[in-house]
């Protein structure tokens, strides 16, 4: 019965995070009446079928697996569609032979879909796959998913802590790499849903690299850290060498349990992984929860916002930088990450295991980000200074790229003025055009 709980569990309910009480539905209860008509010979008959039927054999072998899951409609919460194993297999297709086949887990996401849609316009392969939730507006996520169709990325609607869907996938997809980018975002909303970070950013890191580390080839994987590992870090600006045991915020912590998940993952298993530190992406399609995006939402309705700042009015700065080149460091990672080493679940040899900052190298007060957002608008800010909260914030950060330079060519080229300028034109056409409101 033990090899069944995979498929069947292929059907339960993902209850992301924490246990739901059941709650019986009354309407539904009965009491058992003897029917007149059935004999005992009926009930013996009906016995000896059961017996049969939970006597016969399981699907126990990978092919019973692969039917079974053939014919599911549903991954966990998520509905599949029916024919999304072929869809899959051709949207995974490169262009040429040397082109890559990527996962691009947290498609629908901010980078997610910048990512896929860069991938896929230099010939790669490439499978999107998004849990969808509701963290922030899903219209946005829908909107990002048929940008990906226009593009041919097909998507899975599935969650990465669903193990069963993820092994199909690998067994049906020989993915050269897996870009993994799906994550619970976010430094603030920490203090509210703590679980969310654990079952995304641990939980949901350990399943997919489960899926890598037991995947025939093995894909090489690049995924998304972030510079809240640095935490109250002061010596500037931060070098993949400098201590990251100090995280600020619960987000911060969970990115940093994943570098050290990844390394385990690398040193035992002989996955290549690539960390990539980001640093306040910003952009086209960006992210509602962030500061850039709901103060631009918030001037152009007159509503008041909240500008943080330190101790003694110390400045509050941040290395914001711009989603292209984010995404050409991305590119870049997966193009330099060397083949993961294992098979059959294996360790053949040692592979590669990195980390790099992917920063702008020039950080900007926050005041500062305001006035550029209130001279693109051509609308005054009702701005109100209030001391940074202890939720998880930090005072600043920047990025010391050297390494990413020297190893992948990374070379940031976008200032905030072009930046945001690139994203008010965005944010305008699409919720100008589209007659929205922002969340
Ligand atoms: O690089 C990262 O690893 C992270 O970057 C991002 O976090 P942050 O750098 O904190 O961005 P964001 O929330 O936009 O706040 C920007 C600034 O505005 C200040 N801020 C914020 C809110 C507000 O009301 N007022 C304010 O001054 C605030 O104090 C801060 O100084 C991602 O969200 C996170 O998922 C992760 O990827």
């Amino acid at each position: 019965m033990a090899q069944l709980k995979p498929i069947l569990s292929h059907f339960d309910p993902i209850i992301p995070y924490g246990p739901a009480k059941f709650k019986p539905d009354k309407t539904t209860a009965y009491r058992f009446r003897f029917p007149p008509r059935i004999t005992l010979w009926s009930f013996l008959f009906l016995f000896l079928l059961l017996l049969f039927f939970f006597c016969s054999p399981p699907s126990s072998t990978s092919a019973g697996k692969r039917r079974s899951l053939q014919n599911t409609v549903f991954s966990g919460r998520h509905r599949l569609s029916p024919n999304w194993e072929t869809k899959a297999r051709n949207s995974a297709l490169p262009r040429s032979k040397s082109g890559f086949s990527v996962l691009v887990t947290g498609a629908a996401g901010f980078v997610g879909t910048h990512v896929a849609i860069a991938l896929k316009q230099r010939g790669d392969g490439v499978v999107g796959f998004d849990n969808f939730n509701n963290y922030y507006e899903i219209g946005l996520k829908k909107a990002r998913k048929s940008l990906l169709d226009r593009h041919c990325v097909f998507i899975i609607e599935g969650d990465i802590n669903d193990a069963a869907l993820l092994g199909r996938l690998f067994d049906i997809v020989h993915f050269t790499h897996v870009m993994h980018l799906a994550a619970q975002a976010g430094v603030r909303y920490a203090m509210h849903n703590p679980s969310s970070y654990i079952h995304s950013n641990v939980n949901g890191f350990v399943t997919l690299l489960e899926a890598c580390k037991n995947a025939n080839p093995q894909p090489s994987i690049v995924w998304a850290s972030s510079s809240s590992v640095y935490g109250l870090n002061s010596k500037v600006p931060f070098s993949e060498k400098d201590r990251t045991d100090q995280p600020a915020s619960l987000y911060a912590a969970t990115k940093k349990a994943g570098e050290e998940i990844a390394h385990a993952y690398n040193h035992i298993h002989g996955l290549s992984i690539t960390g990539l530190r980001f640093f306040t992406v910003y952009g086209p399609w960006g992210r509602p929860d962030m500061a850039y995006y709901f103060f631009t939402k918030d001037i152009l309705r007159g509503k008041e916002i909240k500008i943080f700042e330190g101790a003694n009015h110390a400045t509050v700065a941040r290395d914001f930088t711009y989603i292209d080149d984010v995404v050409k460091g991305c590119l870049a990672a997966l193009d330099a990450a060397k083949k993961s080493t294992g098979s059959g679940g294996k360790k053949r040899g040692d592979a590669q295991f990195k980390i790099y900052n992917l920063g702008n190298t020039s950080p900007v007060p926050v005041a500062k980000l305001v006035s550029i957002l209130e001279k693109l608008l051509k609308t005054k800010a009702k701005k109100k200074v209030l001391p940074m909260p202890t939720n998880g914030d930090v005072l600043f950060t920047h990025a010391n790229i050297s390494l990413a330079a020297k190893e992948l060519g990374y070379k940031p080229s976008t200032d905030l003025v072009t930046g945001l300028q690139k994203f008010v034109e965005w944010y305008l056409g699409y919720y100008g055009s589209k007659k929205k409101s922002a969340w």
